[in-house]
């Protein structure tokens, strides 16, 4: 058994797996939690199976709670903490400037995506932000990075006197007849549109057409809308693994 903790910018995802084809899973808030103990308190609360003495993979895009993982492996689990890095997985080549820089949720990604769709695919993973990963004949070439869909809700919130923070849905037509449907279609729509717009420049670079897979919190927005196939468990597969490949060489934690 293996403990997985996919931490993004707004949630973690705290998983237990045993071959990393089923996930036991729950989603707390990234802000509430500090310590190991009130990580545990949520694990405690969470699962009935014992989830003690396990080692731990760690896919965290919030480098300040990274040493509460640290005290975790310690203090909860067997010592043993992996956390997920494209320079400590060598079996892809990554083809961009800084490998050490790609967010350890987009490792995760073209990991699983390798390994479960093949050398030619288009991820994209639409949580806080969205982020869109292009592996072409098995070697990782990069992407982009756009605002998520709450954050461009936010944004015009923010930014304005009167706007409001409106339901996180997309509209169904395209000429709001209100605040919230014009927020709506511009925050929403627009961005599912803008998605498409980057996917459409990135098939042109393909010779075989590439697999296209949506996964992260707000996939689901762009079922029916956008080609491509919904995974929502992508990310925890890649978890697995990057353990996998590196399990037995873990360095103790806090060394
Ligand atoms: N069970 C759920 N409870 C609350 N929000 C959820 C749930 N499932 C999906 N979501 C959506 O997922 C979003 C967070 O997506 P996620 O990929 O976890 O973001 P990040 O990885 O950036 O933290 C939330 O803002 C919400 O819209
Ligand atoms: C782009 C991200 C913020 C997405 O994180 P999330 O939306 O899951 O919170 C994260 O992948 C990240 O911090 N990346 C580092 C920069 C890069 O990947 O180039
Ligand atoms: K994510």
């Amino acid at each position: 058994m293996v403990l997985l903790f996919d931490v993004g910018n707004t949630h973690t995802t705290i998983a237990l797996t045993r071959e990393g084809k089923e996930f036991e899973k729950y989603r707390i808030s990234t802000s509430k939690y500090e310590t190991e103990d009130e990580l545990y308190a949520f694990l405690k609360s969470f699962f009935k199976d014992y989830v003690e003495n396990l080692p731990i993979v760690v896919s965290s895009v919030v480098p300040s709670v990274n040493v509460v993982f640290e005290y975790f492996a310690q203090k909860y689990g067997n010592g043993e903490v992996y956390f997920v890095r494209a320079q400590d997985y060598d079996k892809i080549i990554w083809n961009v400037h800084y490998p050490k820089e790609i967010g350890a949720d987009r490792v995760c990604d073209v990991i699983a995506a390798k390994k479960d769709y093949g050398n030619n695919c288009i991820v994209i993973d639409y949580g806080t932000a969205i982020t869109i990963e292009v592996l072409r004949d098995g070697v990782y070439e990069g992407g982009a990075i756009m605002p998520g869909f709450a954050m461009m809700v936010n944004a015009l919130f923010k930014g304005t006197a009167k706007l409001p923070l409106v339901e996180l849905k997309p509209y169904p037509t395209f000429i709001g007849k209100d605040t919230e449907s014009n927020i709506q279609i511009g925050a929403i729509n627009a961005t599912i549109g803008a998605v498409k717009y980057v996917i459409e420049h990135i098939v042109k670079e393909f010779r075989e057409a590439p697999r296209i897979i949506h996964t992260g919190g707000q996939s689901v927005f762009v079922k029916n809308i956008v080609d491509g196939i919904i995974d929502k468990d992508l990310t925890l597969r890649g978890m697995y693994y990057f353990y996998e490949e590196k399990k037995n060489t873990a360095r103790k934690p806090l060394d």
